[in-house]
Order: C-alpha cells, then structure tokens, then sequence
C-alpha cells in the first residue's frame, strides 16, 4: 500500500476546477514533489491530503486513511507545516514546542528536535523575534513534534538564504533518513532537484507529468544542450534539418541547439564538412528548469 494515494482528485471554485483529476501515489521513505507554475492547483492539492479542504470528488488516503472522515486518526500519522500566521508572535519558541507536544498523545522529546534543529539557543526567543530561517525551523520542528510517519512542507524554503535554503535542504534529508516520508511542494527547480526522489508536475489542475528529476529530463525535448561561436556563419537549413533537434536560438554571434546526442554529433559533422570552428564550445545536459518549462508549455 502507498503511504499517500490520490485517485481523480476534483476541486472547484465557483465553477472553476482548480484541481481537474489529480492522481498520485507515495511510496513510504520518499521525498516526493510536487512542481507547478503559479495557480496551478498544487496548494490545493496537498491541503486535500492534510484534510484541510473537502474534496468534490475523488478519492484520497493517508496510510489508508481518508482524511476528510478520519481527520483525527490522519493527524496523528501526518505533520503539516504551519503558515506564518498562525503561530503567537509573543510565543517563545520553547512555549510553542511545549504546546504542540501537547495536542499528540505520544510526541517527540522536543529537546533532541529543537537540539537537531539547531533552536537550542533561541528557545526562549519570541516567534516575531525570530529570523526567517529560525522561523522556518520551528515549523519544521512542530510538523515532526507529533512523531509523523508523512510530513507535508508548502513552500519550505521561499524566503530563505541560500545558505539557510541549504541548511534547510540538509535538514529534510535528515528528516528522510529518519523514516519520515516527505511531500514536498516548492517553486523552486535546483530544490526538487536535489531533494526529491520522484515528482510530480502539476499544470492547469492536471498531472502534466510524474517521474524522477532525471526522468523528467529526459522526457524533455531537448535533453542535451550545445552551444558555440562559428567561425562563419552556418545555414539555418542545415541546422533546422539536424536529427532530433528539439530548438535553435542565435544571440549575439552563439548558436545555441537543444535535442539529444545524436543532434550533437551532427552538428560538429557538419561543422567539419564545412571547415568551421565552433569556438567555446560547451555541451551541457538540460536542467529540470528547462524540463518544466517544456512540460508545462506542452500542457498548455
Ligand atoms: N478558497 C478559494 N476560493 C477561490 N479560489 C481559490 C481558493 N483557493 C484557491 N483558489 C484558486 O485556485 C487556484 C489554485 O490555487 P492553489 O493555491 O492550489 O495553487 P498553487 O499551485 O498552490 O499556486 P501558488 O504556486 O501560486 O501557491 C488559484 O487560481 C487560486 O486563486
């Protein structure tokens, strides 16, 4: 059985569907994503999963549990992130911990947490004292406090310093390691990249695509990328006439080509054939920036 299953998952607003059929599953241990441009139905979504909103259709289940019928079973074996607002400015963040531990019947000792999370030293800190990162932490320390087996994190790291983000990153790895299973939404591509095990990609409602980062690379058109500055001027023709070719762009002298290996090793033929030099050549793998902005343009 997967830890979180969600099966045709409806949702509307005055007539609008936001979420238009959603289907996923997580498996128990993964970190699992879900990526989509503004708007596009992934709030919604996860706040399906938490029982916070009643979906109008559709089936969705927390360790085989509904979350909308059994919201207090699901609460005890799922931690939500809070949102900003809703935590006291005047709690210390001790208080806050204290408090949390007490609404679980078996929670986690808050001092290792608060330790492993670094908050040591601001427990007795006011939570509108606190720095973004620090605020960030706590939230992550009171969606583990109740011992969860699933954590739900919404934007965990929107407003962060990259070193904080970084920390943050290591942070739920450890959370993983831990056995804790992570649903994770987030804007930002090197993030799910780095930390998610499979994502999924959620366009205008629907699931535009669902794979690891890599795979989801791959998918895209143009999986690998060359650029280079001809020593003379090559045919457009020719180029728009390479195997496989996924995009060309010319800028400033640089011709820029995307497609897989077969359209590099034909284009540096084809250079050859024709006695030109590419200068500063460079050949990268496509980014899963690059993939998302293919598969959410090819959903729209
Ligand atoms: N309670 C609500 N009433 C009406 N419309 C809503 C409500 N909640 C969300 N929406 C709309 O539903 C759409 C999807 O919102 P949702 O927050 O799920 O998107 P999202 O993918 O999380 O977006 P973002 O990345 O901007 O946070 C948006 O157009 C939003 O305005």
């Amino acid at each position: 059985m997967s830890i979180i299953e969600v099966s045709e998952l409806r949702k509307s607003y005055g007539g609008r569907a936001v979420v238009d059929g959603v289907s996923f599953a997580v498996e128990e241990g993964e970190i699992f994503g879900v990526l989509g441009p503004n708007g596009a139905g992934k709030t919604t979504t996860v706040e399906c999963v938490e029982g916070l909103r009643v979906p109008d259709s559709g089936r969705v289940r927390v360790t085989g549990l509904d979350p909308v019928a059994e919201r207090e079973q699901v609460a005890r074996v799922l931690g939500a992130q809070l949102q900003q607002s809703e935590l006291q400015a005047k709690l210390t963040v001790r208080e806050a911990l204290e408090l949390y531990a007490s609404f679980y019947p078996h929670p986690a000792d808050w001092r290792p947490l608060a330790e492993r999370l670094g908050l040591a030293p601001k427990l007795t800190t006011r939570f509108a004292k606190l720095s973004g990162g620090q605020k960030q932490r706590l939230f992550i320390a009171l969606a583990l406090i109740g011992n969860p087996r699933v954590v739900v994190l919404d934007e965990l790291t929107t407003g962060l310093d990259p070193r904080a983000r970084r920390d943050t990153w290591q942070l739920i790895e450890d959370v993983r390691a831990s056995g804790v299973t992570v649903l994770l939404v987030t804007h930002f591509m090197e993030e799910a990249q780095r930390l998610c095990d499979r994502i999924a990609v959620i366009d205008q409602g629907r699931v535009a695509a669902l794979d690891t980062p890599q795979g989801l690379i791959r998918r895209s058109a143009g999986a690998t990328v060359i650029s280079f500055t001809p020593s003379a001027p090559v045919d457009e023709g020719d180029l728009n006439a390479l195997p496989e070719l996924a995009s060309v762009a010319f800028k400033d002298g640089r011709i820029t080509l995307s497609g897989t290996d077969a359209t590099v090793n034909a284009v540096i033929t084809l250079l050859a054939r024709h006695h030109i030099t590419a200068h500063q050549l460079r050949v990268s793998d496509a980014t899963l920036d690059d993939a998302f902005l293919d598969l959410t343009e090819a959903a729209a």
